[in-house]
């Protein structure tokens, strides 16, 4: 039987989730999977993620593995995908997307309304940290990096009233039993491809078996919405380091984005909704819908302040 060879990075997070799309792939493939583990510097290095700067932490490694021919396909989370795309590789697959919203995980079951007066909550997410502000200006956010067991650890052991966790990764890793307030994403919107996985591939076709697999797990809708969300990160970074929230989703006939650019302390926000109609299902069509509605939001942000809200440090 023809062995596709996944690459996957070795947290519990990553392994439960590589599991679960690449025994739908090689079911639909009719392959047999073979896991490659790969260590990125983002599972290195200890430093907030904030500091790390971001852009292809956990990717750069699954990527030079990919290139380096050692596996077939690598899985992403979509959120820690960068935007540009990279020379010789193209995104063979995107699943059907689970959970977008974010999970505060608190002690006593406690929600983002009833956390006690000045709680501590644990999140390195500069996003999560000002919408934090905006609805909890009284609590503490502090900054905290490891798996997701030992950030809810740190909430059993009494370190920290709570923690903000995305609510995908907790029901991947069968801990959805650990969310004490799911937090809508009206009010919350959360990151750029959340919730979202991401099967990374070379630019060159591959076996019949891997594409006839990918073709499998790939779905289209939310294939348009996470470009739609990610047309937005990548069209504000050169103009605006402020955290960014991004949500579209598709319904009846409309393809929907919204995206909010925060302050740091979460006290200044500037919104953007945008609709559009695409002229078929089709992926192509879906695509330029996404492309449509995310220009408009990007020029609608800049137009609003947007890159005034943490502005750029002029170089010397
Ligand atoms: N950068 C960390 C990261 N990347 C993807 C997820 C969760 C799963 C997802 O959003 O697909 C997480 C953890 C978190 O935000 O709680």
């Amino acid at each position: 039987m023809t062995v596709i060879r996944v690459g996957t990075r070795g947290s519990a997070l990553a392994l439960a989730q590589t599991r679960q799309v690449a025994e739908r792939l090689a079911k639909a493939a009719g392959a047999e999977i073979e896991y490659v583990t790969v260590t990125t510097e983002g599972d290195i290095s200890r430093a907030s993620l904030a500091s790390l700067g971001g852009t292809g932490v956990f990717a750069t490694a699954l990527r030079e593995s990919l290139l380096a021919g050692e596996c077939d396909v690598v899985v992403h989370s979509l959120k820690d995908l960068p935007t540009a795309e990279h020379e010789g590789l193209r995104l063979g697959a995107v699943p059907k997307r689970a959970d977008v919203r974010d999970a505060l995980c608190a002690a006593d079951g406690a929600t983002l309304a009833t956390l006690p007066e000045g709680a501590r909550v644990g999140t390195g997410s500069p996003r999560r940290i000002a919408q934090l502000g905006a609805a909890r200006p009284d609590v503490t956010a502090v900054d905290i990096r490891g798996n997701i067991d030992t950030r809810l650890g740190k909430v059993a052991d009494g370190e920290l009233d709570a923690v903000l966790l995305a609510a995908a990764g907790l029901g991947r890793l069968g801990r959805a039993d650990a969310a004490t307030d799911l937090l809508p994403i009206e009010d919350w919107p959360t990151a750029p491809g959340q919730g979202a996985l991401a099967l990374e591939v070379r630019a060159e076709r591959g076996s019949r078996e891997l594409e006839r697999g990918l073709g499998s797990v790939d779905h289209g809708t939310t294939r348009a919405t996470v470009l739609a969300e990610r047309l937005v990160l990548a069209g504000l970074e050169a103009g605006c380091s402020a955290p960014i929230a991004a949500h579209s989703f598709v319904d009846d006939d409309l393809i929907f984005l919204t995206a909010t650019v925060y302050s740091g302390d979460g006290t200044q926000r500037v919104t953007s909704s945008h609709a559009a109609t695409p002229e078929s299902r089709r992926a192509s069509d879906l695509a330029d819908a996404a492309r449509e509605v995310a220009a408009r939001a990007v020029e609608e942000l800049l137009g609003n302040g947007a890159a005034e809200l943490a502005p750029k440090e002029e170089a010397p």
